[in-house]
């Protein structure tokens, strides 16, 4: 007797605090050179109905963590909760069932060739011995959310990188699971494309309630989409936190690194024009100051307060802002009059008259 589907009402959770739990959480593979500690001292909670982003250096863990939610992979130290329950302590068959609650999308789609998109939704159902009418629905009703219902005769060699993550999309929510894990799942797509998946993914958090927990090389995604991140450093927890907090301020070198490539930084022709010290006496220079803002305190950059808290006529010389959960983060690059006296670069960054969360004079160009 096939068990009861429930996938036609909207998923609606026992609102549990958290959607998973990592207690004191280690892995330690076993290789050919010896034991590899992947994951050590995990001890996190992913808030259940928000997008969690995990991201790392390359071997930092981020797959072996994501990976023992499913218990894909076991743990050899600590517990995984998911939605309250120790999954350690299942069985094969509770495994199964458990695993229809956590659907998984991956960076190479994993589809079967030679089935239909309309087959390859539709299978996890079949094996779950789902009657075929259900199938039916259900499978009419994930084609329409995402936007594939004319595709479903197509077998996936048809499709573009981004319609097939649209069926790996459908296909891990065939029994609505509560959480989704994402494994690269916008890697392999063009920057369009990742928008448009990404977008997707955002509208089944919102409408469906899923908790979605992604990994990624790509900060760009975690800024998008992420309402929090892990950052992962040698199967340690570098830092975790609200995106705007980890990214508008980020504590760990781990965590800097990886975020390099979306500072702006200064154009190569102001860079190398800089020197450290102001040109002998009487020729014309200008002062560059540099005003950081990490979002926090709703410090705005306010072009008007700037102007008037300077001297010597502050023109913009360059800059990047990003607003990221409604925080203004990045920095202003402002060139003065080289005679201006400056004020106190500290009192700049102080009180209900502050104009940035940090001010440096980086220099001086003729
Ligand atoms: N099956 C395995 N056997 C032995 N070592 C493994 C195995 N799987 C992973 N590792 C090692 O565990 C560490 C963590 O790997 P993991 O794949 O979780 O990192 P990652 O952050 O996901 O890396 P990437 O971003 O490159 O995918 C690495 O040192 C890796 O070489």
């Amino acid at each position: 007797m096939p068990e009861a589907h429930p996938f036609t009402t909207p998923h609606q959770p026992p609102t549990p605090a958290a959607a998973v739990v990592f207690d004191n959480l280690g892995k330690i593979y076993q290789s050919s050179a010896g034991p590899v500690e992947a994951l050590q001292g995990i001890n996190l909670a992913i808030p259940s109905g928000c997008i969690y982003g995990m991201i790392g250096r390359s071997g930092a863990g981020k797959s072996s963590l994501l990976r023992t939610i499913n218990r894909l992979e076991e743990p050899t130290e600590g517990r995984v909760l998911v939605e309250g329950v120790d999954i350690s302590g299942l069985s094969q068959a509770e495994l199964v069932k458990q695993r229809r609650r956590i659907g998984m999308i991956f960076q190479h789609f994993n589809l079967l060739s030679a089935k239909t998109v309309w087959d390859n939704i539709a299978l996890p159902l079949r094996v779950a011995g789902v009657p075929e009418p259900q199938v039916k629905v259900r499978v009419n009703e994930l084609l329409d959310l995402v936007g594939l219902a004319d595709k479903h005769h197509s077998y996936p060699r048809r499709l573009s990188g981004g319609q097939k993550q649209r069926v790996g999309i459908a296909r891990a929510l065939v029994h609505n699971p509560p959480i989704l894990l994402c494994d690269e799942a916008t890697s392999a797509l063009d920057p369009e494309t990742t928008q448009a998946i990404l977008q997707l993914l955002k509208d089944i958090n919102l409408r469906l309630n899923i908790t979605v927990i992604l990994i990624t090389h790509e900060m760009s995604v975690i800024r998008e989409i992420a309402d929090q991140v892990l950052v992962l450093e040698n199967g340690r927890i570098a830092e975790h936190g609200p995106v705007w907090q980890v990214f508008g301020a980020p504590q760990h070198p781990a965590t800097q690194a990886l975020l390099a490539p979306l500072q702006h930084r200064l154009p190569d022709d102001l860079a190398s024009r800089l020197q450290a010290q102001p040109p002998a006496a009487g020729q014309a220079h200008q002062q560059v100051l540099q005003l950081f803002y990490t979002g926090q305190a709703g410090l705005e950059p306010d072009l008007a307060r700037i102007a008037a808290s300077l001297p010597g006529n502050p023109c913009l010389l360059h800059g990047g802002i990003d607003r990221i959960q409604g925080h203004a983060q990045g920095n202003l690059v402002i060139g003065l009059d080289g005679a201006a006296v400056l004020p106190d670069l500290a009192s700049l960054t102080q009180g209900a008259s502050a104009i940035a969360h940090r001010v440096e004079c980086i220099g001086y160009v003729v």
